[in-house]
Order: C-alpha cells, then structure tokens, then sequence
C-alpha cells in the first residue's frame, strides 16, 4: 500500500513540476536548463509528498495541493545545488548526475539556485484550491524553515563545524535546522492545508521532528555503508570533509539505535490519528531501510 501510494505522489510532483517551468518560454534558456536539470534529476520527492501526506492524515485531499507542494522541492533543490558549490562541499555527483555546476558553471549554478527559491514562493502565490490566509501561514512557515533560523542558519554552523569536533548537541542544533526545519515545515503546511486542528498540529510537529532526526541519521549511515550508484552521490563525503556524523560521534551501531528511537517516536506521535495517517506511519519505516 505504501510503495504505491508513494509513487502516486511522486509522480503527481513529476508531472506538476515539469509543467511549472518551460525551457522554451524563458527569458533565459541557459538558466532555464540548469534549474531544469536539477529539479528534474530523479530526487525522491520526499518534501513535497509530506505535505500531501500530512494533509491526508488529518482528512483532506493532500493531491488538491499538489501545486503547492513543489515550491518545496525547489527550496530544497536549491539548497542541494548551492551545498555542492566547491564554496561549499565540492561535491561532483549529485543525485547520480554531475553536480549542477560541473555543468552549468558556478555562476549559473549559483543563479539558479537563487531562481529556484524565488519562484518557490510566486509558485505558492498562485496556488489553486488555497485560500489567501492558509497562502500567507505557509509562506511564513516556509520562508522561516529556508532562512536564517533554520536551513541556510544550520548550513552554516555546518560550515563552521568542518574539520572541528562538535558535540552531540551541536550536531542536533545543526541538524534540526539545517534539515530538520524543511521536513518540518512541510509537514506542518500539509496539515495547515488540511484544516488540522491545534492538537493535530503539534502532534505532526513532533512526527516531523522524528522524522528528520531518523532521516538525517540515515544519512549518515548511508555516506558509510552506501553504495554509490544508489544513493547517487559518493559515499565517504562526509569523511572527507571531515565533517562529524552521527556514526563519527558514536558508532555505527549507535547511530542505528538512534534511528530506531526516532522511528518509534514518529509513531507514537501518531497514536491519535487514524488509519488516514498510515502512510506516514509506514513511511518512517521505509526512511531507515532506505537503500538512497
Ligand atoms: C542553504 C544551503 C546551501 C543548505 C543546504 C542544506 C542541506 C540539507 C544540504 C545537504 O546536506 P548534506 O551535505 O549533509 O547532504 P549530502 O550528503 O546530500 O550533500
Ligand atoms: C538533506 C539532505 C541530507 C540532502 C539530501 O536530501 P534527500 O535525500 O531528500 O535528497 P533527494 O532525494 O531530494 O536527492
């Protein structure tokens, strides 16, 4: 039920962003390409299907939000092609294809980055089946989980972080912003979408938060027990950049427990939901067995 249902929603989110930005109707083709080639490089698709997941979960139709829900998949494409400048991780493979400015340059790379986050929030603007006031909550959650408080202030810390040794803490700061907050925020503008309740808000906030933590966790292992040609970016980059990791600070093991925590913690966050929550449910479980 749950690999079906995910596909469904991917290529909901495949079929919808493709038709959001046309090479051939743009002021710039070369822009237009390179902001195509990342978007349309086979991501998982994770954001935008939590939105619709969560807006299921408390009864709506998350598929309404479609349109929506990829203004998140350019935030975070954005913030792929910019991690992968050599200002940053340097990295050459991305998403099993060269990095967007191995292609493109770093100048265009930068550019299309900076396009994707803006046209991430005039894609909210014209969002069909949204009402002006749920339009204006989500660009607050949004654009406070892309900025300083969250994704582009915890890229930072990691900045700051290379070649030192953080602690547990440190890395759980840095984490809940850098990732954390975008997982987070979509999750909770699906349930903002979907007329949730207070109750069912903060209980969503809490999956989110599991959710990230075993998502990034994950990460991690994978960099260390990956293989290249699934997860599509080489493995050991964390080593080389000598970044501290949840399996750096403990160990492989640990790290793995630690996973499993979060994965029970998301559940139980759930408890009150119905049945229409079992995507999420199964979906955590997914999230730690993942193979990319
Ligand atoms: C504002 C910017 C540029 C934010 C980057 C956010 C982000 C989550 C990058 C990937 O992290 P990672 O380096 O841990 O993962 P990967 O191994 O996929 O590069
Ligand atoms: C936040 C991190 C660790 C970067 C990768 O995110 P995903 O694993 O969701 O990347 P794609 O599937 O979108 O490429």
């Amino acid at each position: 039920m749950m690999r079906e249902y995910l596909q469904r929603k991917i290529e909901l989110v495949n079929k919808e962003l493709d038709s959001i930005y046309l090479e051939q109707d743009a002021l710039n083709s070369t822009l237009a390409k390179s902001m195509n080639y990342s978007l349309m490089a086979g991501g998982k698709r994770l954001r935008p299907v939590l939105l619709m997941a969560a807006a299921d979960a408390v009864g709506a139709n998350g598929e309404n939000f479609v349109h929506l829900a990829t203004s998140i998949e350019m935030i975070h494409t954005y913030s792929l092609i910019h991690d992968d400048l050599p200002a940053m991780d340097n990295d050459d493979y991305r998403r099993g294809k060269l990095t967007n400015h191995k292609v493109f340059g770093d100048g265009v790379a930068v550019l299309a980055g900076d396009a994707l986050l803006t046209m991430a929030f005039e894609v909210i603007a014209d969002s069909p089946n949204v009402d002006v006031a749920k339009k204006l909550k989500i660009v607050k959650e949004i654009s406070h989980a892309a900025g300083p408080e969250g994704m582009v202030g915890g890229q930072v810390i990691d900045l700051e972080s290379e070649g030192k040794h953080i602690d547990m803490n440190t890395l759980q700061k840095m984490h809940r912003a850098k990732t954390g907050a975008l997982f987070c925020a979509a999750i909770r503008s699906g349930a903002i979408l979907g007329d949730a309740t207070d109750k069912q808000l903060e209980a969503l906030t809490e999956y989110a938060r599991q959710f990230g933590l075993a998502f990034q966790i994950t990460d991690d292992i994978l960099d260390v027990t990956g293989d290249e040609a699934s997860i599509g970016k080489p493995v050991g980059s964390d080593e080389k950049n000598h970044k501290s990791t949840y399996v750096t600070l403990g160990s492989l093991q640990s790290a793995k427990d630690l996973a499993q925590k979060a994965v029970d913690n998301a559940k139980e966050a759930l408890k009150d939901f119905g049945t229409e929550a079992d995507f999420l449910r199964e979906i955590v479980d997914y999230l730690i067995s993942r193979k990319k």
